[in-house]
């Protein structure tokens, strides 16, 4: 680009050595020995003395790109020059011939290409050169990594979790019921599919409706835990973007409550008109459907679910409104498998056999006559006689046995669309302390012609509002708590109803002068979160909390161990979600239930019942919920007319009952889930290339030289713990992810853990991947010279390294980089154009030595002509290799898709729930993918000369 200064004129066009980021310069003026050059895109001007001006002539040459300051652009086909201006002739996009003077050249051009830098003497530092090739190794790496996607988060690395998501998020549409046991982490688990899916792009628009009382624990779970930053669509956002339309249209990551959604038909317009990538629904137990009859919300939902790829449904309660309830889940998720209800209770009959047959499949090498023709019998319509015959080939029937057991349960089970952990499985659960507490029943309570609620809870009845004054539970619970002060444990109290609750709250500090804070569906979220966040306050914070029923489910309040029963709710789930307040992953202590009950009341029945029939305090109740459909009736009379016979007896039926259930539970359905919800051995795996990543040492030292190299601040806070600042040089206006005042930020996962003050830094967090980005996609780092020695290398060489990054620009949803990972081509050649690629860069010994820019600009001019082919057959080196590359990753994407299809067609032809939409998109997405790997093209990112010494 170098042209002689004495052939100066006005309208050449011009780059500064020393400032190329004025951007394209024009000669404006030349008089007396000086040279008046003008930069149109930064708007400066500047006076140059003609003898050493630090100038560069910009002269394209055939094969380049050019764009005139109209817009357009076209390839240079020959350079003329007339009256020392040179004119470019070449075609344009459409192939028509166009002439472009160089006055007319887009002065907004940026010359930061590694060539054009290096050949007009931009160079940069060694380490800073040596940062880039090093993180597009990082990032090749990583995205090449199994468990890419579940590397970032916060959580502790637990097995059936990190197995859910990866198996839930490789998927193509993810639509799934998300059903473990109270307090084991739907809500991670669903936090760690979006993670996975929005990281790798695979999913972009995310809606999360869950309870009014839940959307801040969910906001503030998807920032600390996943970077996940949701916008919260309720009143407020509503109305300040009502006037402009749709709150949700512009929104990625949208978090609001089916409540309000529901509360106005132009909502659940807004809503459906937007195209989400996944749907998320908490607390799924309360959409309550019949087919004459679904409610408003489950019809809404079901619109939603119809036009959505993806839908998480999460409840820890799945029958909570029995097995009709469930199946309408189910149906939302699949309504090609689920379409018939009494023929999925026809199925459920079957479980016990089911699970035998897997079981076996499981555990004997051959399979006895009795299985082989139960086998038979369950596959009879499913066309799987191929895969049995299987069995016996010794070479394929290690295969046939997974296919059979993934047909079984997907075809017959609900294993495709259901994951459900129980404690039984996910072991490490403290344990759980029963305090029945006794209490005499008030003369004023003793009625008798009280209804349930009158029996149950008895200040209900009562016009009395100071109830409290009188009932002895209040004075038995004001005790518990001046007993805790001293130790400062916290107590959670859960009550039935509202009224009570705020009561509670009055009495608690009216009496007792206790810190109490009260939480119920009637207070406003900010209200409830203030509450919520008061009580969880170490030092200050308030020692008792008193929650309404519905007001607490799905909080997470694991930081305290006492909890107070006030009175029983009817429903043995509901009751699981109490004690799932505190029974969460993340509790350390043994909980001690307190429950106060009156004697020879209903308050003792129901006390009785669920302890001595259900055993439904020290565990959750798996048969809860279908003792509770066969016996509640039974349950609801003898509560109304108590009587200790007639309860003794209902207590031994609930009993011998709940046996029964969960035995046959135990060897059909729970096996089942058992088998799907979480294998071991992979779910093992998956923790450990987690926790390599963990242990990896390389990102520090990375992230250090990063900072070093933008001008970051780095201090050094405690083990692993660092504090990051913008520097007063920072090389870019906004460092990603710093804030103006810092950052503090841990590489362990465990102080994370325990410190969430600090942000937890891994290859996946925004920062990292900013940097990452802001390293690979900027100019710094791409051009470089250096001096180097190495045992079979004469002194006095030039050499030339060139790292080529392969381009292939496609769809994120296609994911591309699995089978065309980021890529560096690497070439190292003499001055003569021999190749010497078989000397790795770390063989090099590198002898840092500093120069003049001056000389060495004087320098690469000098060698121009002979770098330039050099440069050319460095790229014909790497295009040899990028068609290698390129028909490999074509052959592997192939294979892949091939695979999945075969496995889905077969799937397909004895499996309805497999639809032909997701056949067709994968022969759809394999097309497409071949045809832009076909146009991966290479692209020079760094360059670097050596002087060998
Ligand atoms: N992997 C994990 N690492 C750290 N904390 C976790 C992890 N998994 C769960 N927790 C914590 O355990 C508690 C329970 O998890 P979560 O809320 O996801 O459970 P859930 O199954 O959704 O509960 P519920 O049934 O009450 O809705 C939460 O406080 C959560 O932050």
């Amino acid at each position: 680009m170098a042209g002689p200064l004495h052939t100066l004129r006005s309208g050449q066009r011009w780059i500064s050595d020393t400032e190329p980021e004025l951007g394209l310069g024009t000669v404006v003026g030349v008089e007396h020995d000086r040279v008046t050059v003008s930069f149109i895109a930064s708007g400066e001007r500047r006076i140059y003395a003609v003898g050493n001006a630090p100038l560069s002539r910009v002269r394209f040459a055939a094969g380049d790109r050019v764009e005139s300051v109209d817009g357009w652009s076209m390839q240079v086909e020959e350079v003329e020059e007339q009256d020392g201006l040179l004119v470019y002739l070449g075609k344009d996009a459409d192939g028509k011939p166009r002439t472009l003077e160089e006055i007319e050249l887009n002065p907004f051009l940026q010359f930061n290409r590694p060539q054009d830098r290096l050949l007009s003497g931009q160079i940069d530092p060694g380490d800073v050169f040596r940062l880039r090739i090093e993180t597009g190794e990082k990032l090749a790496r990583l995205e090449q990594s199994p468990v890419l996607g579940l590397v970032g988060p916060r959580t502790a690395l637990i097995p059936h979790q990190l197995y859910i998501a990866h198996e839930v998020a490789s998927r193509h549409a993810p639509r799934v019921l998300l059903a473990d046991e109270v307090g084991l982490g739907k809500t991670i688990e669903a936090g760690l599919i979006i993670h996975h899916r929005v990281l790798t792009g695979r999913t972009e628009k995310v809606l999360i409706l869950v309870p009014n009382m839940l959307l801040h624990q969910w906001l503030v779970e998807m920032l600390r835990r996943f970077n996940l930053r949701f916008s919260l669509i309720g009143e407020d956002a509503y109305e300040d973007a009502a006037e402009e339309g749709s709150p949700f249209k512009d929104v990625n990551l949208a978090l609001s409550s089916l409540d309000f959604i529901l509360k106005d038909p132009e909502r659940r317009r807004y809503v459906l008109d937007v195209a989400w990538d996944m749907v998320v629904i908490d607390e799924a137990h309360h959409l309550e459907w019949t087919p004459e009859k679904p409610s408003p919300a489950y019809a809404f939902v079901e619109m939603l679910a119809r036009r959505t790829p993806g839908l998480l449904l999460l409840t820890a309660t799945p029958e909570q409104l029995g097995k009709l309830g469930h199946f309408a889940r189910l149906r939302l998720l699949d309504p090609d498998r689920f379409f018939d209800f009494e023929q999925f209770r026809q199925e459920e009959q079957e479980y016990t056999a089911l699970a035998g047959v897997i079981d076996k499949l499981l555990d004997s090498p051959r399979l006895d006559a009795d299985t082989l023709g139960q086998l038979q019998h369950f596959l009879r319509h499913d066309r799987a006689d191929a895969l049995v015959g299987d069995l016996n080939d010794p070479e394929h029937a290690a295969a046939a046995r997974n296919a059979l057991i993934q047909l079984l349960l997907d075809r017959h089970g609900t294993g495709r669309v259901l994951f459900r952990n129980t404690r039984n499985t996910v072991h490490g659960f403290p344990s759980r302390l029963l305090h029945g507490r006794p209490l005499p029943l008030p003369e004023h309570y003793r009625t008798q012609k009280a209804s349930l609620e009158a029996r149950l809870w008895p200040e209900s009845a009562r016009p009395d509002p100071d109830w409290w004054r009188h009932d002895p539970r209040v004075h038995w619970l004001l005790d518990i708590a001046q007993r805790l002060k001293p130790s400062r444990s916290k107590l959670l109290v859960i009550c039935h109803r509202q009224q009570t609750a705020v009561d509670l709250e009055n009495a608690l500090r009216t009496l007792g002068g206790v810190r109490a804070a009260v939480f119920h569906e009637g207070m406003s979220i900010i209200a409830r979160d203030r509450a919520a966040a008061w009580f969880a306050e170490e030092e200050e914070g308030a020692q008792v909390l008193v929650c309404s029923e519905i007001g607490s489910e799905g909080r997470n309040f694991q930081f305290a161990h006492h909890l107070v029963l006030f009175d029983l709710p009817l429903d043995p789930n509901l009751l699981e979600q109490r004690i799932g307040r505190l029974d969460r992953i993340g509790q350390h202590h043994s909980i001690d239930i307190h429950v106060p009950y009156f004697e020879d009341s209903a308050q003792e029945i129901l006390f009785r019942w669920y302890h001595e029939g259900l055993d439904a305090f020290h565990r959750p109740a798996a048969a809860g919920a279908a003792v509770f459909a066969r016996l509640g009736d039974e349950l609801r009379r003898v509560l109304l007319a108590p009587d200790t016979h007639a309860g003794i007896t209902l207590i031994q039926d609930t009993r011998t009952l709940a046996e029964t259930i969960e035995a046959k539970l135990h060897a059909g359905r729970d096996r089942l889930l058992e088998l799907n919800s979480c294998r071991p051995e992979p779910a093992n795996r998956l923790v450990e290339a987690v926790a390599a990543w963990d242990r990896d040492t390389a990102l520090w030292p990375w992230l250090e030289a990063v900072c070093d190299a933008y001008g970051v601040v780095v201090e050094e806070h405690s083990t692993d713990c660092y504090i990051l600042r913008p520097g007063e040089h920072l090389r870019v206006p906004k460092f990603p992810e710093l804030p103006e005042d810092g950052v503090t930020v841990t590489l362990s996962r465990d102080v994370a853990l325990a410190r969430e003050d600090m942000v937890f830094l891994s290859w996946e967090h925004p920062l990292v991947r900013g940097a990452i980005d802001l390293v690979l996609n900027g100019e710094h780092g791409n051009a470089s010279l250096g001096f180097v020695s190495h045992p079979a290398l004469a002194s006095g060489q030039m050499l030339l390294e060139t790292f080529h990054r392969i381009e292939c620009p496609a769809p994120r949803r296609l994911q591309l980089f699995r089978f065309l990972p980021t890529t560096q081509l690497r070439t190292l050649l003499d001055h003569r154009g021999q190749d010497l690629g078989r000397i790795a860069m770390a063989e090099f010994d590198e002898r840092p030595q500093t120069f003049e820019p001056a000389n060495v600009r004087a320098f690469v001019r000098s060698q121009k002509p002979n770098l330039e082919k050099l440069l050319a057959l460095a790229e014909t080196r790497a295009g040899t290799r990028l068609t290698e590359i390129v028909a490999d990753s074509s052959r592997r994407m192939l294979d892949e898709m091939t695979n999945e299809l075969k496995r889905l067609a077969a799937l397909r032809s004895v499996n309805p729930s497999v639809r032909q939409e997701e056949l067709d998109r994968l022969k759809d997405d394999a097309v497409e993918m071949h045809g832009y790997l076909q146009a991966a093209r290479l692209r020079l990112d760094a360059v670097r000369l050596l002087i060998t010494v």
